[in-house]
């Protein structure tokens, strides 16, 4: 299977015959981040499941680590990490005694656990709040816990179910500081996400999944670039200078749907930051005078705009997470 750590093949899952994974293929390459990115119910945490063997597949087939999940699930576990949505940590313990049981369970012997556990706390910034009982953590710390715990047996992938859900901004940032430091460190990461800033940052390659089919798989750019473009705003001294830059422009083939607005030409570009230059060669050729350049690139929702016609920003799901996240961990509303 080359450099690839995760392999899906048309991967199923039906429940009851209702089809909550529909044949999803994808591949992982060693030391990367990959994202799933879909709303809520589209089949993201049945797909993860899938792969982490705890969700029987329909259909299909998965290699995690090189071994197949419906074979071989003990060889896939061994070489897994997994983090999921809701909480699994003991608040009565500390950092460091979830750890230490974490990895006994685990079968690792007592001693490499013990020297792993201040270097994993030290990744995700908690060395120094190993003694503390977890009852005193913030969601987003116990979140980060659970990175390092996950850590424990070395994974050779880490499989993260909504990573931030639940969690303030700068709570999300810090996981997103401690993910993007793993990714550094040449670790494989395979995640799940409906936010779409999440995606772009930490991703190196993002499947697109809605009701349980992927609809567009690829870099960020490349998914934005299905989109169509960028736009592009440059901006002259009098609006007689525009017109004569757009009709040059147009002449040369730079750019497309070239149109002025004022001072302003707007086009639409497939690539900014390359077409540029030449934009700006060609108006100082012609001894026009460009005051400024703007684009704006498109967002991976515009992406899914156009795929599916919706939006994937949608508050209820927001709202949804939180009171599910809620009543999963028992916490009171509003503490
Ligand atoms: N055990 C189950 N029995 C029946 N239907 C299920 C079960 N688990 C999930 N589903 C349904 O399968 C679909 C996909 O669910 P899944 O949890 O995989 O989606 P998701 O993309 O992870 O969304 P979320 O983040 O909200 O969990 C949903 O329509 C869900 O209601």
């Amino acid at each position: 299977m080359g450099g690839y750590v995760v392999v899906a093949e048309e991967l199923r899952k039906s429940y009851n015959g209702f089809e909550a994974v529909r044949g999803v293929s994808f591949r992982v390459e060693r030391g990367t981040v990959y994202g799933l990115l879909g709303p809520n119910g589209a089949g993201k945490t049945t797909t993860i499941g899938m792969l982490i063997t705890l969700i029987r597949p329909s259909g299909g087939r998965a290699l995690v680590a090189g071994y197949d999940v419906l074979r071989e699930p003990q060889r896939v576990r061994e070489r897994i990490g997994v983090v999921f949505q809701e909480p699994t940590v003991d608040r009565d313990l500390t950092a460091w005694q979830n750890m230490l049981i974490h990895g006994l369970i685990y079968g690792l012997p007592r001693r490499a656990v013990e020297q792993r556990i201040p270097e994993l706390l030290e990744l995700v910034g908690l060395r120094e709040h190993a003694h503390r009982p977890l009852r005193s953590y913030s969601g987003g710390m116990i979140r980060r816990l659970e990175i390092a715990r996950a850590l424990l047996n070395e994974p050779e992938v880490l499989f993260l179910d909504e990573p931030t859900i639940g969690l303030d901004p700068q709570a999300r940032m810090k996981v997103w500081e401690v993910i993007e430091g793993l990714r550094r460190r040449g670790v494989t990461v395979f995640l799940t996400t409906h936010y779409m800033d999440e995606a772009e940052k930490l991703c190196d390659r993002i499947a697109v999944i809605d009701h349980g089919r992927i609809i567009a798989e690829g870099s960020p750019e490349e998914l934005k670039s299905l989109v169509g473009g960028d736009t592009v705003y440059i901006t002259l001294e009098a609006a007689e200078a525009a017109e004569k830059l757009a009709g040059l422009l147009r002449e040369k083939g730079l750019g497309e749907s070239i149109s002025v607005s004022g001072p302003t030409v707007v086009l639409m570009a497939r690539d900014a930051p390359r077409l540029v230059p030449q934009i700006l060669d060609a108006a100082r050729a012609a001894g026009l005078e460009v005051l400024e350049v703007r684009y704006t690139r498109p967002s991976l929702n515009d992406v899914f705009v156009k795929l599916t016609g919706r939006s994937l920003r949608d508050e209820e799901g927001d709202w949804r997470d939180f009171m599910r996240l809620h009543i999963h961990t028992g916490r009171r509303l509003g503490r």
